[in-house]
């Protein structure tokens, strides 16, 4: 037997070392060579692939270098996702046309959602009710809120269907990646047969009854006494995102396909991390790849830091940061049209950034005024020097 820890002899050392094992055993057998000749073959196509994937992983790696990425930053329902699907209507129109028929059921969950919810705010009150504290609710209200108990299920079954986390209250959750869509998209599809509680009977049935309870949807949205209930439980519906309410008979009717409009309305929470990769098609620069990433927002937890001081801390947060310290930032000002209308409503400003101080409370000086911006600015070139811009939009 030779001896292991021997030195190799010279002569042996030149070998390579591989080609010892490798070498066929002695005595190897027909069927052994067989085996071993497979199994060689077999490393030799998975050695190949990895290589094939080290190629393209390399290409990919050297597009993305050269592509246009986008991270969106935001706090919760700031309007991260809108800006992705905002650019996606304008770059990616054939894209955007083809998810249609996704946004109509998410409009559809949106609508339910907001049902859902009165009926929740009524219940508690029915619930309550006690001698001293008499409902304005009637019979009539329960009936209603019965007949409209069967949409709820459509929402429990479509959020399992998509995996939706189901933390997002009345809003419908999913988790990262483009699964839910595909789904969805299967779901809403069109087809004249479809296999018992396949998605698309289910899909056929959300819009059959919600085509049959639109009038009794209606009627509840626009019941004084219902709005009373809600105004005293704080619950305003009209603003928050996702609304759909007022445009029920529409969104309920049986051949409804979502306008872009009605797409840009839509509310599903984004969790974890997205990255969205498309070529534009049309528009400034068609042909240009994007890699854009799209996050889940956080809120501050703290219920008495407003929308702004929260959305100035994660800009503190974000452009203190060093890693970032070589990057182009744009800032987007969105949701200008809400801020028209709560200056029409009469919303002070001030109360809300006091910096603001005693200026005209009207859009032009809010938007004009450079007392935001400089704000922004201030805090933003205090750490780094780098490109800027600042949009104000509206999706
Ligand atoms: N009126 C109005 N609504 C907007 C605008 N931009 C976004 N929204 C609405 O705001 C809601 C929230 O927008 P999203 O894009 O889902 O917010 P997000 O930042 O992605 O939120 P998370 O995924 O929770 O982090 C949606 O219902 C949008 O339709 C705007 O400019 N005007
Ligand atoms: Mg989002």
């Amino acid at each position: 037997m030779p001896d292991m820890f021997q030195p190799a002899r010279s002569s042996e050392s030149s070998l390579d070392p591989l080609s010892v094992p490798l070498q066929p055993p002695p005595n190897e057998t027909e069927d052994e060579k067989l085996a071993r000749l497979e199994a060689a073959r077999e490393a030799t196509r998975v050695s190949r692939s990895i290589d094939a994937g080290l190629v393209d992983t390399k290409k990919m790696l050297e597009r993305k270098r050269r592509a246009v990425k986008i991270l969106l930053l935001g706090q919760s329902e700031s309007g991260k996702s809108s800006v992705l699907r905002n650019f996606r209507l304008a770059f990616t129109p054939k894209y955007f046309e083809s998810e249609r028929l996704v946004w109509k059921t998410v409009i559809q969950l949106n609508l339910i959602g907001s049902v859902k919810k009165i009926l929740s705010v009524l219940q508690t009150a029915l619930d309550s009710e006690s001698p001293s504290e008499p409902t304005p609710l009637t019979s009539e209200h329960r009936r209603r809120a019965l007949s409209l108990s069967p949409l709820l299920a459509f929402e429990t079954s479509i959020g399992q269907m998509i995996d939706s986390t189901g933390s997002g209250g009345y809003i419908v959750t999913v988790r990262p990646g483009g699964g839910w869509k595909d789904k969805l998209a299967s779901f809403g599809r069109a087809a004249s047969k479809f296999e018992a509680h396949s998605p698309v009977e289910e899909a056929s049935q959300v819009t059959q009854v919600l085509d049959a309870c639109a009038a009794e949807i209606v009627a509840l949205w626009e019941d004084p006494i219902v709005r009373d209930v809600l105004a005293l439980d704080d619950v305003h519906l009209e603003d928050e995102s996702g609304f759909f309410l007022d445009d029920t008979t529409r969104i309920a009717a049986l051949d409804y396909v979502p306008t872009d409009r009605d797409i840009m309305r839509a509310r599903i929470r984004t969790v974890g991390v997205e990255e969205h990769r498309f070529v534009t098609e049309s528009g400034f620069r068609a042909g240009t790849e994007f890699f854009i990433t799209d996050v889940c927002g956080s809120s501050s937890q703290d219920k008495k830091t407003n929308r702004v001081q929260d959305s100035l801390q994660l800009w503190r947060d974000i452009v203190s940061s060093t890693l970032l310290a070589k990057t182009a930032f744009i800032l987007l000002f969105n949701k200008r049209d809400i801020l028209e209308a709560h200056i029409a409503a009469g919303v002070m400003v001030k109360k809300y950034v006091p910096s603001f101080g005693d200026r005209p409370n009207d859009v032009p000086t809010v938007t004009k005024c450079m007392q935001l911006i400089l704000h922004f600015r201030d805090k933003f070139s205090a750490y780094h020097v780098r490109t800027f811009f600042h949009l104000y939009t509206v999706c």
